[in-house]
């Protein structure tokens, strides 16, 4: 997951904000210096972590709790409130208005751009559009076979000629070949080869005078940390049509630090980099970021990614109707849960369920993939009757069925726990109250 030890560690000061019996000035200072800690270590930089906190601190001991929530609560969404505004607030989504429209991605060496190019590719083909890919790094001939092996298995095309040494001539040639093509969308990529932004940005504006992209899109590596600032500001001010994708977030212990960087310049963050598969890219949404940074889950997030899986035939309509009307049995949320395998490392997906993110144990993969053997062991004792109508299994019926199935009373209360929580999380999936109802659910994860 993304910014992984930054999430834990807010989401540790928020449990323990939870837990505290009195929600006085000292227990808001000391939540204060958590976060503050939390954000330092991340390498956010130092003067935006004053600037959030000291408004963090001065909401929490001015505002009054709104109807129906407690003090407790509204600190937490005073925190994910001032997060989101420092991320950014809104989505800025990637749009493609024109028939084709042609992107230039520009980035420094090694930052992840023929990689994240790739993503980007498979990203926009998942949603339908015809794309073609241009290799005008001239630099580094073997990115043009980076990208052909990475892209090739989608049937995605792309353009290049590793003897070529002219850029902007390759860049306009393939533009004009996938226009003949007819694609809705030609991604341009430009060489890696500048060590710092300024030859890249010379580079930016000769390929863009050949090629007139209705965007540039600027890779910067999120290892980079604060550093990121300069860089996308540099950039921001060389073109009014850029945008950013911040990568390997996944990884990297500075990865706050270059998101925050680079939100604070203004510059439009559009996808962010999570890990070295092509899908490991994600549209930059600093509500849902925020929201699974601390724990509260991505219940959208979740629904996009079942709506693609449906797309990809791996989930059945019926399925996903039932899933979302939270009209499912234990039968059907072992077949959810398989299912949700197949969107990633069941830990990312387990995430997006709200109060599930960081409860969940250290190695939540294997725990994962270890607690669904576990869960069809417990079930293979159940009757028919009670895998249809979980909510019949009493006392006596939990001890046979451990009995059964050589487990502990625990595991199967806990079973049924976990189907219980996703019942109730998904019973009125609908997107008008999903906010509200992620947020309130997310307090049950904090145990407010
Ligand atoms: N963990 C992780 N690794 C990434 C991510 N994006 C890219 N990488 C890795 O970073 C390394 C560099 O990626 P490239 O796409 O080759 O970078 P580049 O900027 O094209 O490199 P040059 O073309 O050589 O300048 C590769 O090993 C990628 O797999 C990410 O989001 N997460």
């Amino acid at each position: 997951m993304a910014l992984e030890k930054l999430g834990k560690a807010l989401n540790t000061a928020l449990r323990k904000l939870a837990r505290s019996s009195t929600v006085d000035e000292a227990t808001i200072k000391e939540v204060v210096r958590d976060i503050q800690r939390a954000l330092i270590q991340a390498d956010v930089n130092v003067r935006l972590v004053l600037q959030l906190t000291k408004t963090i601190e001065k909401r929490a001991l001015e505002e009054e709790p709104p109807a129906g929530a407690s003090k407790k609560e509204h600190i937490i969404q005073i925190v994910y409130e001032e997060l989101t505004k420092f991320l950014g607030t809104e989505a800025k989504p990637l749009e493609i208005k024109e028939r084709p429209t042609i992107l230039l991605t520009v980035g420094i060496q090694g930052s992840g751009k023929t990689t994240s190019v790739a993503k980007l590719a498979r990203h926009l083909q998942k949603r339908g559009y015809k794309v073609g890919l241009v290799c005008s790094d001239t630099w580094r001939p073997g990115a043009y076979y980076q990208l052909k092996q990475l892209v090739e298995p989608f049937g995605i095309e792309v353009f290049g000629d590793p003897e070529e040494k002219g850029a902007v001539k390759l860049a306009r040639e393939g533009v004009e070949y996938f226009k003949s093509k007819g694609v809705d969308v030609i991604i341009v990529d430009s060489a890696g080869r500048h060590k710092e932004e300024k030859g890249l940005i010379e580079e930016m504006k000769q390929i863009s005078e050949a090629i007139k992209p209705h965007e540039v899109i600027l890779v910067i590596d999120g290892t980079i940390g604060q550093q990121a600032h300069n860089q996308a500001l540099a950039f921001k001010e060389a073109t009014p049509i850029g945008s950013i994708i911040v990568t390997k977030l996944d990884g990297s212990a500075k990865g706050g630090g270059a998101l925050s960087a680079v939100a604070a310049t203004g510059a439009p963050i559009k996808f962010i980099g999570v890990g070295e598969r092509i899908d490991d890219l994600e549209p930059f949404d600093p509500k849902r970021f925020v929201s699974r940074l601390l724990g509260m889950g991505d219940i959208e997030g979740l629904l996009q990614k079942l709506e693609e899986l449906q797309k990809e035939q791996e989930f059945k309509e019926e399925d996903l109707e039932k899933f979302l009307k939270g009209k499912f049995n234990l039968k059907d949320m072992y077949a959810q849960l398989e299912a949700m395998q197949k969107m990633g490392p069941l830990k990312q997906v387990l995430q997006m369920i709200p109060g599930m993110g960081y409860s969940l144990p250290e190695d939540a993969v294997k725990v994962g993939e270890e607690k669904l053997k576990r869960y069809r062991i417990i079930m293979d004792s159940m009757t028919e009757e009670e895998l249809e109508h979980p909510e019949i299994i009493n006392y006596s019926r939990i001890k046979r069925i451990a009995r059964g199935s050589g487990t502990s009373a625990q595991e199967v209360r806990e079973l049924l726990h976990q189907y219980n929580q996703m019942k109730k999380m998904f019973k009125s999936m609908d997107k008008r109250k999903l906010s509200k109802m992620a947020r309130k659910f997310n307090f049950g994860g904090f145990g407010v």
